[in-house]
């Protein structure tokens, strides 16, 4: 491995490629990237050279393999391919890890087989977890490629944070229990949070707001996640694009019962047309700003119900913390929509939390504080980066193993 310091990360999502190729040896990012739309008939691509002009086109990609075949031919284009002997590994974002799983991992046959295990448990994701990591398998096989889960941070969560309170014989029996997700960016996020504090990881108490097409929240203390909204899969908690986040489990059961729908149908109902999209018509939270402008009340409700529900996750990990350093926004709402910010935490002044709205106004890509100088809690945007984390763990895997290959 002498020389290459290089790691590729393939996020590979339900309709999505996003990637970043990073040299570990200055943490330089050479080339980052997104293929969107994967399977529609107009898709686009999106890669952006370091230091060069971004190129942006669009065509159809079929499948993730298209996609990925394309990520590979743009990289090369700058001199950057797949073949390159600088490249060291490729690191994949894998979300569902079971109980299998809680740390980074070489990919081998083996792990691809359980990885299609779990596919019942996130549906959305682990499908194109396991083709980015099969298209990369093919593509370079001599490469060692990694697997970073994003349930992982949460592998570590109280028991009693992480049971269900149904009889444990099945339970267990199932592995039915709370795992969590989106790990990467909460374990990057409250870490970079304590910096932007002046503190070390475990001297902060932080609740981390990952709010983007998925969402979910998390307790974190000193360093270790203590709980976090989502659960056995990526659909409890907080309201999402197109999942509901938490019901009465008794829904499920009248709508079968009652309602006559299979239990496919009431999958695909939860997970994909629920959430804002099944609220009002709309996933995306810029379209429902502008609805809302224009006085639209399915809008207006769809983020009353959202901003509600978030704001009832923010009281419970308080009481769970007990005491809260910091309370911080990231992933594509968290990280640019001031509205759904101020929604959250208005009104908490005797939480000490108190959001300073020309700060809070202010547009930019780096972390930054949004609270009141007199805030006793913090408030922060920190823009997520998990690609970054899944790459820094992937070369910790790389040079441990390398390491303990030597003679
Ligand atoms: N400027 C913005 N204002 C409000 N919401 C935004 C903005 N930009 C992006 N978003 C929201 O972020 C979502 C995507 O977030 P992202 O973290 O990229 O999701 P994912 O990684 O799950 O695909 C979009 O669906 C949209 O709702
Ligand atoms: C786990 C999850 O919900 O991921 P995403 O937000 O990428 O859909
Ligand atoms: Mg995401």
């Amino acid at each position: 491995m002498s020389g290459a310091t290089r790691v590729l990360v393939l996020n590979s999502g339900s309709s999505s490629v996003k990637y970043q190729l990073i040299d570990m040896a200055d943490g330089a990012r050479l080339a980052s990237g997104l293929v969107e739309r994967i399977g529609e008939r107009q898709g686009r691509i999106k890669h952006e050279p370091t230091g060069h002009p971004q190129r942006e086109r669009y065509e159809a990609f079929p499948d993730h393999t298209a996609a990925l075949g394309a990520v590979a031919d743009e990289l090369a284009e700058d001199g950057l391919g797949l073949d390159s002997p600088r490249l060291a590994a490729i690191g994949h974002r894998a979300v569902h890890g079971g109980t299998r799983f809680t740390e980074p991992t070489l990919v081998t046959d083996e792990v691809v087989e359980q990885l299609r295990e779990l596919i019942p448990l996130a549906p959305l994701h682990n499908p194109a977890n396991i083709t980015g990591i099969e298209v990369a398998r093919k593509l370079r096989p001599d490469l060692p490629q990694v697997a970073v889960f994003d349930t992982a941070f949460h592998a570590g969560m109280p028991e009693y944070a992480a049971r269900y309170a149904i009889d444990k014989a099945t339970a267990d029996a199932h592995q039915v229990r709370r795992y969590g997700f989106h790990g990467t960016s909460h374990q990057y996020v409250s870490r970079r949070t304590a910096q932007l504090l002046g503190a070390s990881p475990e001297a902060v108490n932080v609740i981390v707001l990952h709010l983007g097409n998925g969402a979910s929240a998390s307790a974190v203390a000193g360093g270790r996640c203590v709980d976090t909204s989502m659960g056995l899969t990526p659909l409890e908690g907080l309201v999402m694009g197109t999942r509901s986040g938490d019901l009465d489990p008794a829904v499920v059961l009248h709508l079968h019962r009652v309602g006559g729908m299979s239990v496919d149908e009431i999958d695909a109902l939860l997970n994909r047309r629920s959430g804002m999209l099944g609220l009002c018509g709309d996933n995306d939270m810029r379209e429902i700003g502008r609805r809302m402008d224009e006085g639209d009340h399915d809008a207006r409700l769809a983020f009353d119900i959202y901003v509600h529900r978030l704001r009832k996750y923010i009281g419970a990990y308080y009481a769970v913390l007990g005491r809260v350093d910091a309370v911080v926004f990231t992933a594509g709402v968290g990280e640019n929509d001031p509205a759904v910010r101020e929604a959250a935490l208005t009104g908490m002044d005797s939480l000490g939390i108190e959001v300073d709205p020309v700060r809070n106004a202010v547009r930019g890509g780096s972390p930054r504080l949004i609270s009141t100088d007199s805030s006793r809690v913090k408030v922060a945007v920190v823009p997520t980066d998990e690609e970054l984390e899944i790459a820094q763990q992937t070369f910790a895997v790389v040079r441990r193993s390398s390491a303990s290959e030597q003679p």
